[in-house]
């Protein structure tokens, strides 16, 4: 018996992710080979027409998964019945902004957007936020939602989590297939703190592999935290193709699970474990089975690790107080 489709709303759907996004998330790459989608489509309403037109190209790609599309720019027409929502369009800083300007303003997105949620998503809806600030947007939408289950809204640290183990592959001759267990804690800034203490390369420890403390200090952390500015830097735009396939990762994990043995990277709202205040959206180690993920207990914290960790999770605390300030939470 055909299953029936699964409801993925793209919010952004006209931007650079977007084109990158959708026509991986039609081909079956989000949820599987087996699994119809229809998608929804939201944009403001000056990019409807470019919305339309990557439609049209849907379209033409005649996927056999993709049951649909709907476009809108209202957001409770566009987060009905959704299964799974991306929220990738945000407001993006400009000349001149401050840090609050570009709370206001992505306040002004998500808290509107977390409401729609609230009201028309289905009972299972899974949230995964991209657009930026992602942890702290997930946060506004997720206070919007108080009827959806707080662990439903994620934001996005697998592009970090990727980030780190092409880095560490780079470095230790490995392949990227070589590498488990390895973190992003923090937030989705420069302040995240990729962790390879516990992460193994070909089955041995990665700090001792590479037991050169001075590289993961002076080199790899700066390297994976700031490759999203060197790639503005490069492009002249921010990363895309690798964002929605991070996107695509984070996704297929939570739904599909994580492989024995490994773990993976999600900014979810904390529980209060390893010291995260309960609530934050920080990226922590996680396993998933069964379409949930679960925090990876009981691991060994360092001070080296314990320093750069409680720097993201301030940050993300000072960014909690200034949605807060604005009426925002
Ligand atoms: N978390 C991550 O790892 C990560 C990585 C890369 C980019 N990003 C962020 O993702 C976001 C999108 O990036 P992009 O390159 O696609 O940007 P983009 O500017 O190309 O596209 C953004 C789109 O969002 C739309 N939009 C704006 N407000 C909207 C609203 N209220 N509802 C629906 N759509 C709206 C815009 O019209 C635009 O089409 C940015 O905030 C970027 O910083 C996050
Ligand atoms: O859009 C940005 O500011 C950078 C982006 O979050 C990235 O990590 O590539």
């Amino acid at each position: 018996m055909p299953r029936t489709p699964v409801t993925v709303t793209v919010t952004g759907a006209a931007g650079q992710i977007g084109y990158a996004l959708l026509f991986r998330i039609a081909s079956g790459q989000l949820l599987g080979p087996d699994v119809p989608v229809r998608l929804r489509l939201l944009e403001i309403t000056p990019a409807l027409g470019a919305a339309e037109g990557t439609a049209m190209e849907l379209d033409d790609c005649a996927f056999p998964l993709l049951s649909g599309i709907d476009i809108s720019d209202d957001p409770n027409v566009a987060f009905d019945g959704t299964n799974v929502a991306l929220l990738v369009g945000a407001r993006p800083r400009t000349k001149g902004m401050e840090r609050g300007d570009l709370l206001e303003a992505n306040g002004g997105i998500f808290k509107p957007q977390g409401k729609a949620i609230n009201d028309h998503a289905a009972d299972d809806v899974r949230v995964l936020v991209v657009g930026n600030p992602a942890n702290t947007n997930a946060l506004i939408a997720q206070a919007a939602a108080p009827d959806v289950p707080a662990e439903r809204f994620t934001a996005m640290t697998r592009l970090d989590h990727n980030r780190a183990l092409s880095q560490l592959a780079k470095k230790t001759g490995a392949t990227v297939s070589d590498i488990r267990r390895l973190t992003i804690w923090g937030n989705h800034s420069a302040t995240q703190y990729p962790d390879v203490f516990h992460a193994e390369v070909a089955g041995k420890n990665a700090a001792e592999a590479i037991g050169d403390e001075s590289w993961l200090a002076d080199e790899f952390i700066p390297t994976v935290a700031k490759r999203g500015a060197a790639i503005i830097e490069a492009r002249g735009a921010s990363s895309a193709a690798s964002a929605a396939n991070a996107a695509v990762d984070h996704v297929h994990t939570w739904v599909n699970g994580t492989p024995e043995g490994d773990w993976t990277s999600m900014a979810i709202p904390s529980d209060g474990s390893y010291g995260v205040p309960e609530g934050l959206i920080s990226s922590f180690p996680v396993t998933c089975a069964d379409g949930v993920y679960r925090i990876v207990p009981d691991l060994e914290i360092n001070d080296f690790s314990r320093v750069r960790i409680d720097a993201s999770v301030r940050e993300l605390t000072e960014e909690r107080e200034a949605v807060r300030a604005l009426g925002l939470i």
